[in-house]
């Protein structure tokens, strides 16, 4: 799914968490949006699933304008998101957390469509266990299915590699590189930038708001700006 940011900004107080910020990024593979602390990620992100709306400014999907569209048209729209801090339904079953999604946007919600979407995760033989009582990164890989579930085009992902062990880290960043692979466009948001290098297509560093540089892999990392201000560099 295409996405056209332009001169987006979102104030809280006198904080511009995102200030007047613009990109362009062609659908598909992954592109990861980077950046220390309180840069704007989760803002921007938030913004492209149309949580919280811009003060000022424009985000088009697919040529769609959803600046003003409400989260469940953006939804319809075929965007997804998973969020930093774990949100799955505890009480529910594994399968269950996949069907919710699957039978609000009205999809096919029965077993097979819901074991489908967990073994894309690897997660099918839990599928009848409460989610609440799998361990932390399963309970990732949950929230993951369930962000699939609704068939997404565009995938937001929020920190999801956060808590993980390196090994699940390297399994799940690959798996966000086949789902690329499968045509889903996938915004991955991470702190963990060397998987995040691994397997973008794009990135954008972002810092106070704004982008710091944009480019390829490579090109990032030999920014000047990059590395001075991002990893900490002298000239
Ligand atoms: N709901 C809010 N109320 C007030 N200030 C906020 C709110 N959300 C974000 N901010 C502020 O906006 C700025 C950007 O925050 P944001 O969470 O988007 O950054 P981030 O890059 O995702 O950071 P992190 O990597 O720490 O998650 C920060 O200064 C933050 O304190």
């Amino acid at each position: 799914m295409d996405i056209e940011v332009t001169r987006a900004t979102m104030r809280f107080g006198g904080v511009r968490a995102v200030d007047d910020l613009s990109f362009r990024y062609a659908a598909g593979g992954v592109l990861g949006l980077i950046g220390p602390n309180g840069a704007g990620k989760t803002t921007l992100l938030n913004a492209l699933s149309d949580v919280s709306r811009l003060d000022s400014g424009r985000i088009r999907l697919r040529g769609n304008d959803i600046t003003r569209l409400g989260p469940e048209k953006v939804a319809r729209l075929g965007v997804a998101r998973t969020f930093q801090n774990l949100q799955v339904f505890g009480s529910l079953s594994v399968l269950d957390n996949v069907l919710v999604p699957r039978w609000a946007l009205g999809k096919g919600a029965d077993r097979a469509a819901g074991l489908a979407v967990l073994d894309r995760v690897g997660i099918a033989e839990h599928a009848d266990r409460l989610a609440g009582t799998l361990a932390y990164g399963l309970q990732r890989r949950v929230e993951l299915a369930r962000a699939l579930a609704a068939e997404p085009e565009l995938l937001l992902l929020d920190e999801p590699l956060a808590g993980l062990s390196r090994v699940e880290g390297n399994r799940a960043a690959e798996l966000f590189a086949d789902l690329a692979d499968d045509g889903i466009t996938v915004v991955l948001v991470e702190h963990d930038v060397s998987s995040v290098l691994a397997v973008s297509r794009h990135v954008v560093v972002l810092d106070r708001g704004t982008v710091l540089a944009s480019g390829t892999p490579d090109e990032v990392v030999a920014d000047h700006a990059v590395r001075r201000a991002y990893l900490g560099e002298e000239d």
